[in-house]
């Protein structure tokens, strides 16, 4: 029997690792000028919720649905942000400096579908953001898989 293809979320390491990169992440946020206006009043367990919320996105547990408001409270958190281009390509620039500085599985299989996720999500945030964002049908965490390059993949 073929063995079953780990979740992105036990490749990247778990929950702990998520934690790692979420913690390096806003500590570069917080001291990026164009970065920290946004961020002036996140709470300190802010990088803990983010950490589990990829969980949930990557395969692991639902622990962002069952314990911190789910999809339509991350959803409420962008709201009304008004997140700018340069904003997002900025978010994007320190997620992929934090994860080489963590060390998350570089392997090209791994990232592509990790970089792929974070391009889906943080374009959804942006446009969400907007004042004139069409409302969000969407109840769940989407979730993200391996796409075209499985581990293994020729
Ligand atoms: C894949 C992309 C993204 C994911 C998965 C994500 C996830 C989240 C989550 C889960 C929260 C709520 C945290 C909580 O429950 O406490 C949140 C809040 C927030 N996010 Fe994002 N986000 C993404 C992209 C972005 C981008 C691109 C920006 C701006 C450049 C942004 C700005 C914010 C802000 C300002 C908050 C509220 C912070 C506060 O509480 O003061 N997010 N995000």
């Amino acid at each position: 029997m073929a063995e079953r293809v780990p979740t992105l979320y036990e490749w990247a390491g778990g929950a702990e690792a998520l934690e790692r990169l979420t913690e390096e992440f806003y500590a570069r946020v917080r001291k990026d000028e164009l970065l920290a206006p946004l961020f002036a009043h996140m709470a300190e367990d802010h990088p803990q919720h983010v950490a589990v919320f990829l969980g949930e996105v990557l395969g692991g547990p639902e622990h962002y649905t069952e314990h911190h408001g789910g999809f339509r409270h991350m959803l409420s958190r962008h709201r009304g942000r008004r997140i700018r281009p340069e904003q997002r390509a900025r978010w994007m620039e320190l997620m992929l400096e934090a994860m080489d500085v963590v060390g998350l599985p570089d392997d090209p299989e791994f990232r592509s579908a990790f970089v792929g996720y974070l391009e889906f999500g943080s374009r959804r945030a942006m446009a969400n953001s907007q004042p004139d964002a069409e409302p969000t049908r969407r109840t769940t965490i989407k979730k993200w898989g391996w796409g075209e390059a499985p581990p293994g993949t020729d």
